[in-house]
């Protein structure tokens, strides 16, 4: 994927300054542009990265029992208005075969898919099937809780509100116990 066209978001900012009725040379607004494409260079850096390559190296030892790496805080942008939501995600898998995680590389995988334009129900999703397709795990558990800027600063205005989604992959699908197990150590 391409890098980010830091002149380009500058130019649109710009525009956009004008679009809303300000003056974006006044002086308040002079370095405004430019801030606004390195903050967005940062908060999309996530586009040019495959999760999968956390996953490359792995370690061998003989757990095949739950990991979780719970409350891991997240930020990301809405992609339908481009706002922030932002919230704690929770990665439970069991490793199979020896092949197991660096524990940062779970974080750093939410990390990464993190930084684009996101729906929660995909982070969510892509970190559990990057997961199975890159461990090749018993099975994976995903939960996030974000709560969504657009659902509270405009629209329905309900702040507070908080999103729960899960990506249930392998072993969680048939079994509920192991299901609650991670429900109850994240609680
Ligand atoms: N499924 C899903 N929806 C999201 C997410 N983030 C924001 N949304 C929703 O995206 C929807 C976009 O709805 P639209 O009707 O196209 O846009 P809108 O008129 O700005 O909607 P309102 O927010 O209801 O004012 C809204 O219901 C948002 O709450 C997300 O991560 N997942
Ligand atoms: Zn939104």
């Amino acid at each position: 994927m391409s890098k980010i066209n830091t002149p380009q978001i500058e130019e649109a900012i710009r525009l956009l300054l004008e679009a809303v009725g300000e003056d974006p040379n006044r002086e308040g607004l002079l370095d405004t542009p430019k801030r606004v494409a390195k903050m967005y260079e940062e908060v999309f850096s996530g586009l040019t990265i495959d999760p999968k390559e956390y996953f490359e190296t792995i370690f061998h030892e003989d757990h095949e029992e739950l990991v979780l790496v719970k409350d891991i805080p997240f930020y990301s942008m809405c992609e339908h208005h481009l706002v922030p939501f932002y919230g704690k995600a929770h990665v439970a898998y069991i490793p199979k075969g020896g092949r197991v995680a660096g524990l940062s590389k779970l974080a750093r995988a939410i990390e990464a898919v993190s930084k684009r334009p996101q729906l929660q129900e995909r982070i969510t999703s892509t970190v559990a099937d990057t997961m199975m397709e890159t461990l090749e795990p018993h099975g994976v558990m995903i939960v996030v809780e974000a709560e969504h800027m657009c659902m509270t600063m405009r629209g329905v205005k309900k702040p507070g509100a908080k999103t729960v989604t899960s990506a249930v992959r392998g072993v969680f699908q048939t079994d509920s116990d192991k299901r609650a197990e991670v429900f109850a150590m994240i609680k």
